[in-house]
């Protein structure tokens, strides 16, 4: 039996990052992958083919052109299936090399197969042909991930009723659609629908969507998709969702029924541990699949570390690679540097993007941490103008007392690219003056950081004003009468 000093099982970006950096450290890896799955859902279903197709949307649809060249602007009519998939498969196919090339040169065995745990230490995988192959190790790093949540309610058919998965293979744009769940995924193929023309309605459990978000710019993003067409019916529950030979029909707990060429049911993933065996190690998953896991990613069982989407919260792709560089290093006495959770950055890819680091406004308020807000708006930068982005904005949170950063958000064109920039103010523990005396680029969006700084701090100087004459008048008013 071949025996490892670490095997990682899933090669998505937890499991590449955990493997390379073992490697790095000169140790004897291996990744195990189910065939044709090589990147993991990242590559093959979720991130980078999503993005792709939401690239190829704007591009073919000439949406971000339309503020120059007029509401009618198109770069091509009849946009179809075939247009959109091109790009998607070119992109995923040099992800996947990418991949494969950077696991080869740094001396990670690839095992092709599905893996089950027989033991603490040892496990077998099973190729496509049904043959077993068992392998052991001194360190596991699980990081198998997850698959959309999909309840037998809902009758999925792949081509009428899909998740999230299959949705990449849809034959034909839909005229219509119901999107089930107001979650990151629902709302990001809610927009690049809405975009291609589908009439599309989200459905969604919670009184409001996304609100782990700033609440304004969640506003300015309904508002958006409401242009486009789409409608929300929010504080709705699904109840079942059936196919019928002329379309679907998707039944709310409230007794509406609505119906649609397609379903994208998109209410959730669950954790694939059960695949996995993981009671034969000695672990147990909870009921959404997922483990548990300490501050060095390690499960219950010691020389087993757990990362990426199967641990949860916040299951994303930058999370999970860091968690699996991290796990490796712990298993082998590494030191890893300091890592703030309170700075990792979210992207939302919807369209336009939306994109955060800190506290939002209602979690300042709740915490009664005293803030000033200043707003840049796109349509004040210059910028802003040469794109054809009116609409966006950048906002930052700075506390009212030491004036550091507290919060980052943005909405419009670049915002995930833009975010990094008060990212870094934040980690070095700037405050919003660096921000008024820095100088950067022109005509940029980054300026946009100059003047949101600029805006709060004239109101911070304004609220200063007023004590200080406030001051002055009780001077006055004691003053002995001459
Ligand atoms: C539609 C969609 C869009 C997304 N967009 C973004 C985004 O824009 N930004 C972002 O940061 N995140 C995004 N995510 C989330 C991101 O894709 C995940 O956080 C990330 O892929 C998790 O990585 P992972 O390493 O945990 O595992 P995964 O990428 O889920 O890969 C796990 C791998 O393990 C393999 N595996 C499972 N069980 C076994 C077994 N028993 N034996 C062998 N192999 C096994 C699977 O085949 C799979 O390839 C998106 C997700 C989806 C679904
Ligand atoms: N840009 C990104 O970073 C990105 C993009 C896509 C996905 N992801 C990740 O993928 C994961 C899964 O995303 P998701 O959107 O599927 O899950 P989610 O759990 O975030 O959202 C699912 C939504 O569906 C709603 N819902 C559940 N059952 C319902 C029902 N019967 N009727 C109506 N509404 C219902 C829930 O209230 C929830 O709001 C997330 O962890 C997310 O972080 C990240």
């Amino acid at each position: 039996m071949d025996h490892y000093d670490i095997i990682v099982i899933g090669s998505g970006p937890a499991g590449q990052k955990a493997a390379i950096a073992a490697a790095k450290l000169g140790k004897r890896a291996a990744v195990v992958e189910r065939k044709h799955m090589m990147g993991g859902v990242c590559i093959n279903t979720g991130t980078i083919p999503s993005k792709t197709l939401r690239e190829a949307v704007l591009y073919l649809t000439g949406l971000n052109q339309r503020e120059l060249y007029g509401q009618s602007y198109r770069l091509k009519t009849d946009i179809t299936v075939a247009d959109l998939t091109a790009r998607t498969m070119h992109v995923v196919g040099k992800e996947i090399d990418v991949i494969q090339s950077q696991l080869t040169r740094n001396g990670v065995a690839t095992l092709i197969g599905s893996a089950t745990f027989t033991g603490p230490h040892e496990i077998a995988i099973e190729d496509a042909t049904g043959d077993l192959k068992h392998v052991s190790a001194d360190h596991f790093v699980i990081a198998v991930g997850t698959r959309p949540a999909r309840p037998s309610s809902v009758d999925f058919d792949g081509e009428t009723v899909v998740d999230s998965d299959q949705i990449l293979e849809l034959d034909r744009v839909p005229g219509s659609m119901v999107v089930v769940g107001a979650g990151v995924i629902g709302i990001e193929y809610a927009s690049m629908f809405a975009a291609l023309g589908t009439k599309v309605t989200v459905i969604e459990q919670r009184p409001a969507m996304l609100d782990f978000c700033d609440r304004e710019i969640i506003e300015a993003l309904q508002y958006q998709l409401r242009e486009r067409g789409v409608t929300f019916r929010f504080g709705e529950h699904v109840r079942t969702v059936e196919t019928h030979p002329s379309g679907t029909l998707t039944i709310l707990e409230s007794g509406k029924q609505i119906p649609a060429d397609t379903v994208l049911y998109s209410a959730g993933r669950q954790g694939v541990s059960d695949e996995l065996a993981v009671e034969a190690a000695g672990l147990t998953a909870d009921n959404r699949g997922r483990l548990k896991v300490d501050e060095h990613f390690r499960t219950e069982v010691g020389h087993i570390y757990a990362v990426g989407d199967i641990i949860g919260f916040p299951a994303l792709a930058a999370t999970s690679m860091e968690q699996g560089r991290r796990a490796a290093y712990h298993a082998f006495g590494e030191p890893v540097g300091h890592t703030s959770t309170d700075l990792q950055p979210i992207g939302i890819y919807a369209i336009p993007e939306i994109s955060f680091v800190g506290r939002t406004e209602d979690q300042l308020t709740t915490d009664n941490i005293p803030f000033e807000v200043g707003v840049a708006r796109y349509r004040e930068l210059a910028r802003g103008a040469i794109m054809g982005d009116s609409y966006g904005l950048l906002k930052l949170l700075v506390h009212a007392e030491d004036r550091t950063l507290l919060g980052v958000h943005a909405f419009g064109s670049n915002a995930a690219e833009l975010v990094h920039i008060g990212q870094t103010v934040m980690g070095l523990g700037g405050t919003v003056d660096y921000l008024v005396d820095a100088v950067f680029n022109y005509p940029t969006l980054a300026e946009g950081y100059k003047v949101a700084a600029l805006d709060a701090s004239n109101k911070m100087r304004a609220i200063a004003r007023v004590r200080a004459q406030g001051r002055s008048l009780d001077l006055d008013v004691s003053a002995p009468v001459a």
